[in-house]
Parts: C-alpha cells; sequence; structure tokens
C-alpha cells in the first residue's frame, strides 16, 4: 500500500532518517515503535508531506507520493491524526470537521463519523477548546476520516486519554480495518494498546527501521533492546 525506499530527511544539518526502507501491506494495522527521539514522528510527516524528504522515494500503489503536496496526498486518500490532535479550540466540533473537506466540491461530513464518534453530533455546535482531552481525540480522528481516506495515520493517539476513551478509539481502528479494509498505521508507546490492535510492528532506532515482524513475534528480547527505557 505504502512502501519507502532509502528515504533520508534532515532538519538543518542534523539527519534523522537514515535510508529508511519501509513497506506497509493493504488492510494491516502497523505499530511503528520506539523510543524518544528515534524519528517516529519524522517519518509519519514525511509520508503525509509535512516535511520535504531530502532522498529516497515514497510510493502509495504506484505513484510516486513524494512528489505530491500534503493537500493531494489527502486527496489520494491519506488521513492523518497528528501528535497533540491540533483540534482549533476557538472553532466549532462542525468547523473543525469541515476542514477536512474539500472547499470547492459541496461535500458533507459522512455520517459514519457520527456513528463511530456519537459525543462529535451531540457537540457539533460546541467549540473545540470546551471538549475534553479525549473528545478531542475523536474530533481529530473523526476529521481524518472526513475524506474516506485509504490508509490512516495516527501519531500517539493514546497520549493523556483517559482509558475508556482509549478502549473506543481502540475498537474504532479494528472496526475499520475489519469492516472496511481499512490500512493503519499507528504510532504507540504504549504496547498493552499495541499487542490489542496492531497485527504488525516496526520497531526504529536513530532514523532507521530496525526489525519488522507479526505482532505476535514482539518479545521479550525486542522489546528490551530497542523499547525499555
Ligand atoms: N522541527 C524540528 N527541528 C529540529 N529537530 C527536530 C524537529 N522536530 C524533531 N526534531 C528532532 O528530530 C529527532 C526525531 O524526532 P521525532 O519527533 O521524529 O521522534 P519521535 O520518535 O517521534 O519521538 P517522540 O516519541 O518523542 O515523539 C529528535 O532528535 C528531535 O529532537
Amino acid at each position: 500500500m505504502i512502501s519507502m525506499k532509502k528515504v533520508s530527511q534532515l532538519y538543518g544539518g542534523t539527519q534523522i532518517l537514515w535510508d529508511l526502507d519501509l513497506d506497509i501491506e493493504p488492510g494491516s494495522i502497523t505499530c511503528i515503535m520506539g523510543r524518544n527521539g528515534v524519528g517516529k514522528t519524522t517519518l509519519m510527516k514525511a509520508i503525509m508531506g509535512l516535511l520535504p524528504i531530502k532522498r529516497g522515494e515514497i510510493l502509495m500503489a504506484q505513484d510516486a507520493l513524494h512528489k505530491q503536496s500534503a493537500e493531494q496526498r489527502a486527496y489520494a486518500g491519506i488521513g492523518y491524526v497528528p501528535q497533540g490532535r491540533d483540534i482549533f479550540p476557538m472553532l466549532t466540533v462542525e468547523e473543525n470537521l469541515r476542514i477536512g473537506l474539500p472547499v470547492k466540491k459541496r461535500k458533507d461530513i459522512p455520517e459514519k463519523v457520527f456513528e463511530l464518534f456519537p459525543v462529535l453530533k451531540e457537540m457539533l455546535h460546541r467549540r473545540g477548546g470546551d471538549l475534553s482531552g479525549g473528545q478531542q481525540q475523536q474530533l481529530a480522528i473523526g476529521r481524518a476520516l472526513v475524506l474516506e481516506p485509504k490508509v490512516l495515520i495516527l501519531d500517539e493517539p493514546n497520549e493523556g486519554i483517559q482509558p475508556n476513551i482509549v478502549k473506543q478509539i481502540g475498537d474504532v481502528i479494528l472496526k475499520l480495518n475489519a469492516e472496511e479494509n481499512l490500512t493503519v498505521i499507528l504510532i504507540e508507546q504504549k504496547l498493552g494498546f499495541a499487542r490489542r490492535v496492531g497485527k504488525e510492528f516496526r520497531l526504529m532506532e536513530k532514523g532507521r527501521i530496525v526489525a519488522a515482524d507479526k505482532m505476535e513475534n514482539l518479545n521479550d528480547e525486542l522489546i528490551k533492546q530497542y523499547l525499555a527505557v
């Protein structure tokens, strides 16, 4: 579905991603894991086109994503839920959702978003800033779903969120994957959640993928080597 070949990325003079190769299968749920600062967020921003890459290729099917703008990538079917959610606090829930829609074409918010997250319908006219952290996260995911993406990228969706909403977010990811074959790429630090939701894992260290396998093969040795702090 998404294939990265020898991708390098720099912030100023500091290289963050090093000749990184990554393959994401259609219909998979892949957890990108690794300690703080290894480059997970940078990698997601590179896929989404929020950061230019220095070298390498990013392909979706056979299309050269790396030649497209972030907006083109969103319309090509990649949804992105950034770390920290980036909700507009002064805009209503509805306005926050509409930001994900094209300005020119008159398209409505798909009803499915409200079926998945009923709280967004209840709070449609409230300001984003009035929502709890968990509700804002649901709004951020809802906003990424309004264009009905084929691939959904979530960057630590459970950071600072209460357990019942973490459970609900996990259920939504599994449902979209099972019923609509949505491909999911998830940055996740919490092992329990990664194991419940993820089907594949990729471990990162120093801007490279250092291990890739099915989630059931994420063993103690790998955890100690690449995840334990
Ligand atoms: N805007 C920036 N300018 C310069 N360096 C940056 C910038 N953003 C991130 N970095 C650096 O790039 C490296 C990778 O950061 P990145 O956020 O991708 O890591 P991460 O694995 O997602 O970490 P975390 O788990 O803490 O979110 C870090 O050393 C970080 O300090």
